[in-house]
Formats: C-alpha cells, structure tokens, sequence
C-alpha cells in the first residue's frame, strides 16, 4: 500500500541545540534505515519550509501509524497522511 506523507517540523525555540542535534540525527539514522529496507520509498524537502514530502510502502495503516510514531521528531512534527490508487492512465 502506498501512502503520500507531508510532515511539517517545529521544535520548540527553547529546545537546547544539543538536544535537538542529538533527535535530528537518530531521525536521519532511522529514515536511513527505513529507506534501506523499502518502506520509505521517497523523501523530498519541501523548498524553504522544515517539511518533507515522502511516499511509503507498506503493509497496512497499522505498519504505517508504527513508522511514523516511532519517528524520534514525531512529537515536533504535524503529518499529513493520503492514501494512494494506481492511476489508471498510468504506464507505470
Ligand atoms: O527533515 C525532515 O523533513 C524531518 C525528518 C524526515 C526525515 C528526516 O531525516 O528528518
């Protein structure tokens, strides 16, 4: 099952930089992992805004809500989740 993902960053102005640096990179090592693995399919930034534009490949609206629930940015971050269809003038 495909999903289109719009996740919008915001960390609170007063998180120490250490703290964030340390969340960034668990997230970059996790997605890594993710996109190693097939399920994280695409991951774009969306130009001038702490958000990113991803389509996952996965078994079930459960195995997605997991991945993305267990993103360390999770609590900083609004997602916007659309389930996607074959188009069908698609030659893909
Ligand atoms: O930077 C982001 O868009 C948020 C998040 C998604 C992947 C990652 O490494 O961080």
């Amino acid at each position: 099952m495909l999903f289109l993902v719009r996740m919008d960053v915001s960390l609170p102005h007063d998180m120490p930089p250490a703290v964030a640096d340390d969340i960034k990179s668990r997230e970059k090592a996790y997605a890594q992992d993710l996109q190693r693995s097939g399920k994280w399919v695409h991951l774009y930034r969306v130009v001038g805004e702490y958000a990113n534009y991803s389509v996952f490949d996965v078994e079930s609206n459960d195995e997605l809500h997991g991945l993305l629930s267990s993103l360390p940015l999770f609590p900083y971050m609004k997602i916007k989740v659309t389930p996607l269809a074959r188009h069908p003038s698609s030659i893909a």
